[in-house]
């Protein structure tokens, strides 16, 4: 059977035309993938084809009826959530329904919220259970089914493979995925990913929305009548349309104000948003992938983002480490943008010193990946040949690099007892220098270069001390 991206429901009755209003709802409202079956003798077979998540099931049917075949599927197909739906005289039908294996019941004739309703929260957990199983399975084996949509994303670091494999888990669903990470993270590349997993046709539609008060947001984002204002001559069409069938990343969406929060939330919630000027509710089918660098929490705390919409960000988060949380990609990032800047310069790809990758694990990077590729492009458009010269990184995090290793000073009256706690009685200048060479060397990981300039002595003075202790 064929895997989906996107999530299928079954609607089963004999009445066609209860078929065809029930099929018409849900397509409005932005389900795309639905099959409908009139003859509840071909159910079965359908299901063996055809892989499917929710099955609205009529319970009165000629030749089979739905009470028999609810409990035909519910033990071959657990998986599929059930809605059945009956005339509203059927109390004890139903009861034996739900205790049968039934997820939900609608009461004839079908109220399309109520539809709406229970198809919504029945994929929605379907989608919670398969993704359950899926990272259960990903746990035992650490694989990667779809490596080539993470190419850009230049990583070996375990924890950032872990969030590769929740975003293979959770491409695929409908629900919204709010990425969380400080600015240079990589959270748009990671948006991108998901976009390109998810297997929707239409485009990545992006916008960031830090600046925007309200009436630009929604003018933006959900475009405008003729007339909605001064100036709107024409129509125009928001972003959201433009996603549609693909996939809509909001930015820095920590930035948002009261009113356009309500907003992102209905458009969340309910698929739903009104055109600037319009009266007339608009629906959207694009998938929501939201970012932002700041604590939605705090944020909360500070009464500027909204509790309901934080609840409802929170179903799908990816959440992408500082890169001083994953040093092992230092060495990778560093060739990589090496690389990358030498081919946009049209240059010879420089060698860099060996002490410059130790001397970026020893900063922090506030501004992340996007500050080390500043920092490896400008260097690469200064060289002029021969080794990298470090110049440009030792201006931009020299004075960083030094104050990393360095320990809080010690007050005066507990130097002492640091140093006997150290060295065990009051130590000699000799003895303090060699246990500092020892511990700078240690920092730099054994690089003297790198050793040498936390200790403010010349490399040379460094190594002659190092050659003198061992002899
Ligand atoms: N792991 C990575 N491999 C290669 N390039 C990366 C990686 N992470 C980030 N970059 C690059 O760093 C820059 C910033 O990335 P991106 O815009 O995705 O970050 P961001 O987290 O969205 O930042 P902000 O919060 O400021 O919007 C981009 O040029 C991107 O290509």
């Amino acid at each position: 059977m064929k895997r989906r991206n996107t999530q299928r429901i079954l609607l089963v009755d004999d009445e066609l035309d209860i078929l065809d209003g029930c099929r018409s709802c849900l397509k409005n409202s932005g389900f795309g993938d639905i099959l409908t079956e009139s003859d509840s003798r071909l159910v079965l077979p359908l299901l063996e084809r055809e892989e499917v998540d929710v099955i609205v099931l009529d319970l009165h049917m000629p030749n089979l009826s739905g009470v028999d075949l609810l409990p035909q599927i519910v033990n071959r197909y657990p998986q599929i959530k059930v809605i059945v739906s009956t005339a509203s005289n059927e109390v004890e039908t139903v009861v034996s329904c739900m205790k049968g294996g039934a997820f939900d019941y609608m009461v004839k004739p079908i109220d399309v919220k109520r539809l709406l309703t229970s198809v919504r929260k029945a994929l929605e957990l379907k989608s919670l259970s398969s993704e359950l199983s899926t990272l259960k399975q990903y746990m035992f084996t650490d694989r990667l089914d779809h490596p080539e949509a993470f190419s850009s994303i230049v990583s070996s670091n375990k924890a950032m493979r872990a969030v590769f494999q929740y975003i293979e888990v959770v491409a695929g669903t409908r629900q919204p995925v709010t990425i969380t990470g400080e600015t240079g993270t990589g959270k748009e590349l990671a948006a991108r990913a998901i976009h390109d997993l998810s297997g929707r046709s239409g485009p990545f539609v992006p916008l960031n929305v830090a600046g925007l008060d309200d009436n630009m947001f929604s003018d933006t984002l959900f475009g405008h009548v003729k007339g909605a204002f001064t100036g709107a001559d024409v129509a125009r069409d928001g972003l959201i349309t433009r996603a549609s069938g693909g996939t809509l990343f909001l930015d820095e969406i920590g930035d948002l104000g009261e009113m356009s929060q309500i907003k992102l939330l209905r458009l969340l919630q309910e698929q739903e948003y009104y055109p600037v000027g319009s009266d007339f509710v608009k629906k959207s089918d694009a998938r929501i992938v939201m970012a932002t660098n700041r604590d939605l929490q705090e944020l909360i705390k500070q009464g500027k983002f909204r509790n309901d919409l934080y609840y409802r960000l929170c179903a799908h988060r990816v959440h992408l480490p500082p890169l001083r949380d994953r040093l092992d990609d230092v060495p990778l990032l560093l060739d990589h943008f090496l690389e990358k800047a030498a081919a946009q310069l049209d240059k010879k790809k420089p060698t860099p010193p060996p002490e410059l990758a130790v001397m970026l694990t020893l900063y922090r990077f506030p501004g992340n990946v996007r500050e080390m590729e500043a920092l490896v492009s400008e260097a690469v458009l200064r060289h002029k040949g021969g080794v990298l010269s470090m110049e440009t990184f030792r201006s931009a995090m020299g004075s960083e690099v030094q104050s990393v290793p360095e320990a809080p000073a010690p007050r005066t009256e507990s130097l002492e007892q640091a140093l006997g706690a150290v060295f065990g009685r009051f130590p000699t200048i000799a003895e303090v220098e060699e246990q500092m060479i020892a511990e700078a060397m240690r920092k730099a990981k054994g690089n003297q270069g790198m050793a040498a300039n936390m200790l403010g002595v010349a490399r040379q003075t460094l190594n002659k001390r190092l050659k003198s202790q061992s002899a």
